[in-house]
C-alpha cells in the first residue's frame, strides 16, 4: 500500500520534477548541489521555523525543500551520472534532515511543557533512524530491504500534516500523530528485520533469491 502510493505520488510528480531537472543541468547545476541545497532548507525550515513554533511555515518550507530529493536523483540520470558517492550523499543527507525534523518537533513541543510529545518524537527520531539504518546495513551484507508501511515519505507526511493541523489550531494533532508514528515506525523495524531474517534463512538453506 505505502509502496503503491510512492510509486504513483511519484509518477504523478515526474511531469513538474523533469522540466525543472532539465532547466537546472542546462544552467549547469549539479545533483551533488541540489542534494546539499535541499537539505539545508529542510534545515532553515525545521530550526528556523518549526522548533520555534511557526508550525505552519516549518511544514511548508520542509515539504518544499523535502521535495528537491525527487529533482537529484533525476538530475543525475538524466545526465547519465547516477554516482556510487550521490546514492550515499543522497541517504547521508537525508538522515540529517530528518534528525532536524524531528529535533525540531521535540524542541518545540519541549518549549510548551509537553513531555508526552518530547517522548514520542524522540521515539520517532530513534525509530526513524533505526527504519533506515536496517535497510543500509542489509544492503551493506548484499542483502535487499524495500520494505515497510513507514518509509521516509510516510513518516515526512505523517508528521508533516500533524504538525500543519496543530499550526492552524488543532491543538493535539501533532502528538496524536506523532504517538502514530512512533508505533508505525517500530512497526516497520520489526517488518525489515523479518524480512532480513527470512532472506538470511533462504540463502543458508541455499534457495535462490
Ligand atoms: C515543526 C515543523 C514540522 C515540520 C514537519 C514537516 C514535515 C514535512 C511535511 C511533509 C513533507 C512531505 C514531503 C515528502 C517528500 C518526500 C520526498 C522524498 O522523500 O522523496 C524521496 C523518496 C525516495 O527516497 P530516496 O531514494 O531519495 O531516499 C531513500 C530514503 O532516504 C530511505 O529512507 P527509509 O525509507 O529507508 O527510511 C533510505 O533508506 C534510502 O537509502 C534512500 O535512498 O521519494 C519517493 O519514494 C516517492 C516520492 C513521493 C513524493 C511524495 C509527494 C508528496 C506529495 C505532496 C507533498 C505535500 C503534501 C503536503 C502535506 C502537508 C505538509 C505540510
Ligand atoms: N546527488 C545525487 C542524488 C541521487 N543520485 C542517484 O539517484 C538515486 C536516488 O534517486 P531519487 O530520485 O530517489 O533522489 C540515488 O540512489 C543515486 O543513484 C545521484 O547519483 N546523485
Ligand atoms: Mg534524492
Ligand atoms: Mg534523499
Amino acid at each position: 500500500m505505502a509502496k503503491i502510493f510512492q510509486v504513483s505520488a511519484r509518477a504523478g510528480m515526474t511531469r513538474v520534477v523533469e522540466p525543472v531537472a532539465r532547466t537546472l543541468l542546462r544552467a549547469g547545476v549539479t545533483p551533488n548541489t541540489v542534494t546539499v541545497a535541499g537539505t539545508v532548507g529542510v534545515l532553515v525550515g525545521a530550526l528556523g521555523f518549526g522548533a520555534r513554533g511557526h508550525l505552519v511555515a516549518g511544514a511548508l518550507i520542509v515539504t518544499l525543500f523535502a521535495l528537491t530529493d525527487l529533482l537529484d536523483g533525476t538530475m543525475a540520470r538524466m545526465s547519465g551520472g547516477s554516482t556510487k558517492f550521490g546514492a550515499f550523499l543522497d541517504s547521508s543527507m537525508d538522515r540529517i534532515a530528518d534528525s532536524a525534523v524531528f529535533g525540531a518537533v521535540a524542541y518545540h513541543l519541549a518549549t510548551q511543557g509537553d513531555r508526552g510529545g518530547v517522548a514520542a518524537a524522540l521515539i520517532c527520531l530513534a525509530a526513524g533512524g533505526l527504519v533506515s539504518y536496517v535497510k543500509a546495513r542489509a544492503e551493506g551484507l548484499g542483502m535487499t530491504c524495500n520494505v515497510g508501511i513507514a518509509e521516509r515519505t510516510e513518516r515526512l507526511l505523517i508528521v508533516g500534516v500533524g504538525g500543519l493541523l496543530t499550526g492552524v489550531g488543532i491543538d493535539r494533532a501533532l502528538v496524536v500523530a506523532l504517538w502514530l508514528l512512533a508505533a508505525v515506525s517500530i512497526f516497520t523495524v520489526g517488518q525489515r528485520m523479518t524480512h532480513v531474517y527470512r532472506q538470511a534463512q533462504r540463502a543458508r538453506a541455499g534457495v535462490p533469491g
